[in-house]
C-alpha cells in the first residue's frame, strides 16, 4: 500500500535522501490550565483577533512537535499560551531527549533550540513555513520586528555550532497518493454511514467540508505570497531553496501535504449531529462513561486515520492511537492528556515483502490467508506504547475500524477505559477474523460514530443541507486553538489544527 516518505533537505545540500518514517500530524487543541481559549467567551474581541491571527504570545506562532526515540513516537506536544512546544517537550522528557529525533511544525526559536541542543538530541526537522518567531509579521512591518530577525540569526548560530542535525522536513508524496487518499477517504466508514442514513444526502457535505479544511490549513501552513516565502527562507538560512526548480518543488510538496491532511480530516466530518456516542452507558464510573468533547475525539480519530495509511495490508489499512488523561491536571502547564502509543496493521517487525500471505477471506485455501500473521493496529499500539496504562487514569483508544475478537479482550485486559471506533463491522462473523465480541464487551465504554441518540427523534437537527454544513465547518475557525479541553493535545503539523469545531 501507500507509504509516505520524508525528503530531508538541508541548507548545504540539494534534496538528498529519503527516509521512511511514521510521523503523524497532531496539534494542541486547548489549554486546560484555565488560560483563555481563543474563541471562548472569555476572550476579548481584541485578543480573539490577535489569536485568530495565530499571534498569541507576542509574535510567537503556535507550533507542534513530535518526539521520536528509536523510531518510536514517545511524545506529541503543542505550544500553550505560556509555553512553546519545545519547552513543553523539555519539561516532559528532560534528559531523555538525548538521541531523539524531533519534528517541528515550525522552525523552533532560539529559546527552545538552545535547550534542545543542550539535551543532546540527534536531529531536528522542521516545516519550512513561517518560523516560531514569526517573520511574516516582520515582512509586513519591517521596523518593529527586529527581534524576529535577531532570533533567526541566533537560531542559525546555534544550528551551526551544534552536533544535532537541523534540517527541513518534507514529504514528497508518492505518485497517485493524493488520488488514493481521496478515494479511500470518501469510502471511509464514517462517510458511508452518513450517506446511508441520510438517503437524500450525497457526498456534497464531504466535498464542502474538505474545501473548508483546505482553506484553513493553507492559511496555517502555507505562505500565500511567493515573494514573502522567499524572503523568509532567506532569513532562516535556506537561500539555496529560493531558486527554481527547488522553490517551486518545495511549494508544491507543501501544498500536496496540506491537501492530504485536509482530505483525511474531512473523512471524520463535522456533520449535523453525527459524532461519537455511547448508546449503552455502562453506568460504572461517571468519568469513564463521559465522552470526550466531539472535536477532540474527532481530532484523535483523524490521527488514527493518518496512521492507517502506513499499513502493510494491501486491502485494509487500520490505525489506532491511545491517549490517557492524567489525574493531576496542568502540573506543568501543558494540560492533562498524554500520548501513550500508536500503531497500524502490519506484518511482524522485520519481515520482508513475501514472507507472509496477503490473501483475504475470499481465498478458499485458509492456509494462505493473511489473518494469522498480520498484527492489528490495536496490537501494535499496545505493544509499542511508550507509557504504562494506569488503572486510575482514564485511557482511551481510537481505532479506525471496529475492534475484532482478537483485540477486544486485549483492550479490556490492558485496562483501557474507552474505545472510540466505527461499528459497521460489529457482529460480523468471518472464518478468520470476526467482530462478535465488540457488541458484548463490558466494563469498557464504547463511543461509536453515529447520530446523537438524543437527537434521533429530531430529524431537523441532523438533516442539514450541504450549505448549512459548510457554515458549521466555517465556525471551526473560531475554535482555532481549542481542541483538547482535557489537556495537552497531540500536535504535529498544525495541519490538523483548527479544523475541528464544536457544534454543540
Ligand atoms: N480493529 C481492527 C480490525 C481489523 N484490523 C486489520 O484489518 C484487516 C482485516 O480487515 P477486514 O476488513 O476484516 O478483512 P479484509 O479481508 O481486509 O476485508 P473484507 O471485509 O472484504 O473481508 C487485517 O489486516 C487486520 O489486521 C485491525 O488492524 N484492527
Amino acid at each position: 500500500m501507500v507509504r509516505a516518505e520524508h525528503l530531508e533537505i538541508n541548507k548545504d545540500s540539494k534534496p538528498q535522501k529519503l527516509v521512511r518514517y511514521n510521523v503523524i500530524c497532531l496539534k494542541r487543541v486547548e489549554d486546560s490550565a484555565g488560560n483563555h481559549i481563543p474563541g471562548s467567551k472569555t476572550c476579548s474581541a481584541q485578543t480573539q483577533k490577535y489569536c485568530e491571527e495565530g499571534n498569541c504570545n507576542a509574535g510567537v506562532k503556535k507550533s507542534g512537535l513530535v518526539v521520536v526515540k528509536n523510531m518510536k513516537i514517545i511524545g506529541l506536544h503543542c505550544s500553550s499560551t505560556d509555553l512553546h512546544a519545545g519547552q513543553i517537550a523539555l519539561i516532559k522528557h528532560g534528559s531523555r531527549l538525548k538521541n531523539c529525533d524531533l519534528y517541528f511544525s515550525r522552525k523552533p526559536c532560539s529559546t527552545c533550540l538552545k535547550m534542545i541542543v543542550n539535551a543532546g538530541v540527534n536531529r531536528i526537522s522542521y516545516w519550512p513555513g513561517d518560523p516560531e518567531i514569526s517573520l511574516q509579521n516582520e515582512a509586513s512591518n519591517p521596523t518593529s520586528t527586529d527581534d524576529a530577525k535577531l532570533d533567526a540569526k541566533a537560531v542559525e548560530r546555534l544550528k551551526s555550532n551544534s552536533r544535532a542535525r537541523v534540517c527541513v522536513l518534507l514529504q514528497p508524496l508518492v505518485c497517485y497518493m493524493v488520488q488514493f487518499i481521496e478515494e479511500t477517504s470518501t469510502r471511509f466508514d464514517f462517510i458511508q454511514k452518513i450517506t446511508k442514513s441520510q438517503p437524500d444526502c450525497n457526498t456534497d457535505f464531504y466535498t464542502a467540508c474538505r474545501q473548508e479544511r483546505i482553506k484553513e490549513y493553507e492559511s496555517l501552513f502555507l505562505i500565500s505570497s511567493e515573494e514573502m516565502h522567499k524572503q523568509i527562507l532567506m532569513t532562516i538560512g535556506l537561500e539555496n531553496l529560493c531558486e527554481n526548480p527547488y522553490f517551486s518543488n518545495l511549494r508544491q510538496n507543501m501544498k500536496d501535504l496540506v491537501l492530504v491532511l485536509a482530505t483525511v480530516s474531512a473523512s471524520v466530518p463535522v456533520f449535523g449531529s453525527f459524532g461519537f456516542y455511547n448508546s449503552e452507558s455502562q453506568g460504572t464510573n461517571a468519568t469513564d462513561d463521559e465522552c470526550l468533547p466531539q472535536d477532540i475525539a474527532r481530532h484523535c480519530m483523524i490521527q488514527a486515520r493518518l496512521l492507517a495509511y502506513r499499513t502493510e495490508d494491501h486491502k485494509t489499512g487500520v490505525g489506532a492511537i491511545i491517549w490517557a488523561e492524567e489525574k493531576s491536571r496542568s502540573c506543568d502547564g501543558t494540560g492533562a492528556m498524554y500520548f501513550v502509543g500508536c500503531g497500524y496493521n502490519a506484518f511482524p517487525v522485520g519481515s520482508e515483502y513475501a514472507d507472509f500471505p496477503h490473501m483475504d477471506d475470499k481465498q478458499k485455501d485458509r492456509e494462505i490467508r493473511k489473518f494469522r500473521y498480520i498484527i492489528h493496529a490495536e496490537q501494535n499500539a499496545l505493544t509499542f506504547r511508550c507509557r504504562e496504562i494506569k488503572p486510575d487514569e482514564r485511557s482511551m483508544i481510537f481505532v479506525t475500524k471496529c475492534p475484532c475478537d482478537e483485540c477486544v479482550p486485549l483492550i479490556k485486559g490492558a485496562g483501557i477505559k474507552q474505545i472510540y471506533a466505527g461499528d459497521v463491522d460489529a457482529g460480523k462473523k468471518k472464518a478468520d477474523i470476526s467482530y462478535m465480541k465488540f457488541n458484548e464487551i463490558e466494563g469498557v465504554s464504547k463511543f461509536t460514530w453515529q447520530l446523537n441518540p438524543l437527537h434521533t427523534n429530531a430529524p431537523e437537527l441532523h438533516d442539514l443541507t450541504a450549505r448549512e454544513n459548510r457554515l458549521i465547518c466555517a465556525s471551526a475557525n473560531l475554535f482555532n486553538d481549542y481542541m483538547c479541553s482535557k489537556g495537552d493535545v497531540t500536535m504535529a503539523v498544525k495541519l490538523l489544527a483548527s479544523a475541528f469545531a464544536s457544534v454543540e
